[in-house]
């Protein structure tokens, strides 16, 4: 094994940054069972890091180097950690497909492009902090696991980083919990990958065996991203006839998107209306006494004890996206292990110092002059009627902060920037996607946008 562990290192060597690398990968232990890769780390809060950023690299490398898919297991090697989550990500490149006993009642399993077990949810209800933001969202998504609700689709809507992944994951993981000893197929995957699924069946002549599965085989559906059907009309027609049949049958649908139903263009009628059909709920910006809470609860997670003057200095300075709340405080207490040192004030403004500080109510104003400064460009380019690639980017990252920090609505930033409602959804959806990909250049889009110093 050792020599194959050397082979996936070389290649992560290559793909990370170098203090990823010794940080990360460096202390790992690897063993090969199975087609499971398990990696040993140091201690909990490596592996936990490990699980949560840097599976999807592992497993890519890894397939490299054996030729076939493994599963890439991380556990700490002083105190293994049964319970620990391993690696359910969104499923970006992966669909999780969960057959819980009766298989797929005797009809044929599809092959998920990744094995994944049916443990492998990265969140639930427990680590899920509940707050006026977000209380509604949380009870429709108990209730659909419950399946005391409504029979329509829930619909969960938000802009970026606030929890929709982290809601529709913990249904999955409580339904399946809640199930465990009744027949239950549930299928879990973003709305591309539906498009990609059907693409190659059709490419397959296979079109029959696809409906099948996704009519006839599911008892809940949890669709990610639906924004990504927008303009797709082929694909909105096999959706659409799809929730028909799986409501007919009683089955639950669950969607998440970006947009509120209302918001999306260039998507049938006949669709919006079926998201219509069922709870809709959106998912707010936290407030403060949220943000202290989750620093507090995610805190208790990494078992350190962060004092309260850090938690609300945090909290006070990330006020838009619970993504970078979490990864500045696990930055800050990586910084103390490494160093050793408690953590204070000093070092949290430090670390801080490397995240874009926000303000909820930015002035439209001072996002163009951030973009045009990064892309270099004047704000006359920025909402001229240029094709370039450099130039639809930065409009596009305009679009999405604007969303993201302003109180402004579609109609008003596409009045801004001299463009249509549906252009700005569009921008946004396509930055989404790529950043969702996880892409070189979505990568890039992700940098940029978190070191922008709005
Ligand atoms: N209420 C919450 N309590 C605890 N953690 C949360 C909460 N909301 C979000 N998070 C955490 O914030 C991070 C981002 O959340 P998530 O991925 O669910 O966002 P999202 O809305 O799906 O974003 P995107 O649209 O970019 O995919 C996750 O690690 C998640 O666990």
């Amino acid at each position: 094994m050792n020599e194959t562990w050397q082979q996936i290192t070389q290649i992560l060597e290559k793909e990370l940054n170098p203090n990823q690398f010794t940080l990360w990968i460096k202390p790992l232990h690897a063993s090969l069972n199975n087609n499971v890769l398990e990696l040993a780390a140091p201690n909990e809060f490596v592996a936990a890091w490990v699980r949560d950023k840097l599976t999807t690299h592992i497993s890519q490398a890894a397939l490299q180097v054996l030729g076939s898919p493994s599963t890439v297991t991380v556990r700490s090697t002083p105190k293994p950690t049964p319970s620990a989550p391993e690696t359910a990500t969104k499923p970006s490149s992966a669909e999780s497909t969960v057959t819980v006993k009766a298989k797929h009642l005797g009809l044929p399993l599809t092959t998920p492009l990744q094995s994944t077990q049916c443990c492998n949810w990265r969140h639930s209800f427990d680590d899920f902090v509940v707050g006026p933001s977000n209380d509604l969202a949380y009870a429709a998504a108990q209730g659909v696991v419950r399946n005391d609700f409504s029979p329509g689709p829930l619909f969960i809507s938000s802009s970026a980083g606030l929890g929709k992944t982290h809601l529709i994951q913990a249904i999955g993981h409580a339904a399946q919990d809640r199930t465990r000893s009744k027949s239950l197929t549930l299928r879990y995957l973003t709305a591309e990958e539906f498009a990609t699924k059907m693409l190659m069946a059709l490419n397959a002549k296979d079109m029959s065996r696809f409906k099948t599965q996704f009519r006839e085989g599911i008892d809940i559906l949890l669709l990610e991203d639906i924004h990504f059907l927008q303009g797709k009309a082929m694909f909105q027609d096999e959706l659409l006839s799809t929730i028909k049949a799986l409501q007919e049958r009683g089955s639950r649908v669950v969607f998440t998107s970006s947009f509120l139903p209302k918001e999306l263009s260039n998507v049938d009628t006949h669709l919006v209306s079926r998201f219509c059909s069922g709870f809709l709920t959106v998912i707010d910006m936290p407030d403060f006494d949220m943000r202290r809470r989750i620093v507090q609860h995610k805190s208790r997670q990494l078992q350190v004890n962060v004092p309260d003057d850090v938690a609300e200095l945090l909290a006070e300075s990330i006020t838009c996206d619970i993504r970078q709340l979490e990864s500045c405080l696990q930055n800050l207490v990586l910084k103390a292990r490494l160093l050793n040192e408690r953590i204070s004030l000093d070092m949290a403004r430090d670390v801080l110092g490397n995240y874009a500080s926000q303000n909820s109510g930015m002035a439209l104003e001072r996002i163009v002059e951030m973009v045009c400064r990064t892309f270099i460009l004047s704000p006359t380019q920025l909402a001229s009627k240029s094709r370039k690639r450099n130039i639809v980017l930065a409009r596009n990252t305009a679009f999405f902060l604007a969303r993201k920090h302003t109180q402004l609505s579609l109609k008003d930033i596409a009045d801004r920037f001299n463009r249509t409602h549906s252009t700005v959804i569009k921008g946004i959806t396509s930055l989404e996607l790529e950043m969702s990909k996880k892409t070189p250049a979505g990568r890039q889009i992700q940098r940029t946008l978190e070191q922008m110093d709005l």
